[in-house]
């Protein structure tokens, strides 16, 4: 799995260009650009209410109102329906707790499985056994109630029903929000191998530390516009970059 991610390495997958979008009267975002690649984690980073979560609803066809593009490998996606751009493989995982709390683990992935064509059983256990290698803890608790999964767990059956939809590329909205951090730590490992399989991961976090540990580049919003972008060696150095995300 690891060999054919490298190979598809460095292949831009997802660009958006000059987006904006808007809720209402209110133009949120200014026209932010940005790429990811297969197999990369990209993280999208900033202070609250900067456009971080707008930015992945409006890739993800969520936000009614926007211009500019969001091609997926050349393909336009912009003013698709979200369901058709969910099909393509622009996979969008929201921030908190959205599970269905009486579906078992089980339950919950097999629904996620069923809603991307592995109809039949061997692909579907094939797809299972996949998932299970990137989030072996969920194998142990196949038969429970989601609505009893820790925080941390409850993340990773999100995480995992998004998988098994095949996704090319992952919208990842604020994962680490009120985990403990020895649960940070272990989702660090799920993502990163996540990115192992050749999926290209768009990381929005609040937590820059835990996205600059997972990422080689970064987009730092503010107001609604890229303020900074690069390595993220350079700007987890860099002050300015401090400045715009508050720590
Ligand atoms: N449904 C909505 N209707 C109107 N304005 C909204 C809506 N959702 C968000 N906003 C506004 O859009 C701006 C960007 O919000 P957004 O949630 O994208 O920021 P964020 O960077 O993800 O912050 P946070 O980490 O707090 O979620 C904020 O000013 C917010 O108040």
């Amino acid at each position: 799995m690891a060999g054919s991610a490298s190979s598809a390495q460095d292949q831009t997958v997802l660009q958006v260009e000059n987006l904006h979008a808007y809720y209402g009267q209110s133009h949120i975002l200014h026209g932010v650009s940005l790429q990811v690649h297969s197999g990369e984690v990209v993280a999208l980073l900033g202070r609250n209410g900067v456009g971080k979560t707008t930015t992945l609803r409006a890739i993800a066809g969520l936000i009614p109102q926007v211009q500019g593009h969001i091609k997926l490998a050349e393909r336009e996606l912009t003013h698709l329906p979200a369901y058709q751009i969910a099909r393509q493989g622009v996979v969008y995982v929201p921030s908190g707790r959205r599970s269905f709390a009486q579906l078992t683990v089980r339950e919950c992935l097999q629904v996620a499985v069923e809603g991307r064509g592995h109809r039949k059983k061997k692909d579907a256990s094939e797809a299972f056994d996949r998932v299970f290698e990137i989030f072996p803890a969920l194998k142990e608790r196949l038969h429970v109630a989601a609505g009893v999964l820790s925080g941390g767990q409850n993340q990773m059956l999100k995480m995992a029903c998004a998988f098994l939809a095949n996704p090319i590329i992952l919208l990842l909205d604020e994962p680490t929000e009120g985990l403990a951090p020895l649960v940070v730590k272990e989702l660090h490992n799920r993502i990163a191998a996540l990115a192992q399989t050749g999926v290209g991961i768009l990381l929005a976090e609040q937590n820059s530390k835990f996205a600059f540990s997972l990422s080689e580049r970064a987009y730092i919003l503010n107001k609604g516009a890229v303020q900074l972008s690069g390595d993220v060696t350079d700007l987890s150095d860099s002050e300015e970059a401090l400045l715009y995300l508050g720590v």
